[in-house]
């Protein structure tokens, strides 16, 4: 049974479609990477499958477990997360929010999920310290926990190595890697091809001919045609 299920959607805004008839399906622990050229549709998909914008025609199921608001999202990076003037600790509670049903604090299994969402990614020990003030890699890191707060079972990010230098970007990948195997499913937007593929088990390439596959079937594709 698959986790997310995208039948015949049509996306876009009053008067401009984005995307047409478009299907695929992702199962639990795939590790799928979105990519496509800039305005090829990737952000319309993620806040659709996120439920901040409603598809124009088509479905989105969720199943195996995951629910809708079940997704835990790392943004792309922007100049006011950077500046966020929070804690480490704040900054990965507040991944927690959408499970409290507005109550005004955090209960201790909340507390507890954030620990271990800190002790995941490799921030404790930064726990303490202003947000604003961390290296992007360590930025990321911090928000990849406050997702994790969000999910066990799904996450959705952004252009996550996007800014980072590489060392920061092998860390993220190897990170990112590391919760896949434990069984987390990825969907990942990416300009980083190479980067991507190394992990990627899928492929969804969108533009004018749109892909879906494995990653052996995309590098197959690839070989006749080059381009
Ligand atoms: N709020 C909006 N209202 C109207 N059109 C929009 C809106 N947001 C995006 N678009 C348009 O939808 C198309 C797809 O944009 P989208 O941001 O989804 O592409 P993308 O693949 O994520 O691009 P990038 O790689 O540059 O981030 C573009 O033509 C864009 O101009």
């Amino acid at each position: 049974m698959a986790q997310l299920t995208c039948d015949r959607l049509r996306l876009g805004y009053e008067g401009h479609i984005v995307l047409e008839d478009l299907s695929f399906s992702v199962d639990a622990g795939q590790y799928l990477c979105i990519i496509g050229e800039n305005g090829s549709g990737k952000t319309t998909l993620m806040r659709t499958i996120l439920g901040l914008q409603k598809p124009l025609k088509g479905t989105i199921r969720f199943g195996d477990g995951l629910r809708e608001g079940g997704i835990g999202y790392l943004p792309q990076q922007t100049g006011v997360q950077k500046d966020f003037p929070a804690t480490v600790r704040e900054v990965v509670l507040s991944g927690c929010q959408a499970r409290l049903n507005r109550r005004p604090f955090y209960p201790r299994a909340e507390k507890a999920r954030a620990e271990a969402a800190m002790a995941k990614t490799g921030v404790t020990a930064l726990s303490k310290r202003c947000f604003r003030e961390l290296s992007g890699g360590q930025q990321q890191r911090v928000l990849l926990a406050r997702a994790l707060c969000a999910t066990e079972k799904l996450l959705f990010l952004d252009e996550p190595v996007s800014g980072l230098d590489p060392n920061g970007t092998a860390e993220m990948y190897a990170l990112i890697r590391a919760l896949n195997r434990e069984g987390v499913t990825i969907l990942m937007i990416s300009h980083d091809l190479a980067g991507a593929m190394e992990d990627a088990t899928h492929i969804l390439s969108l533009g004018k001919t749109v892909f879906c596959g494995t990653k052996e079937e995309w590098l197959q594709a690839k070989e006749g045609d080059p381009a």
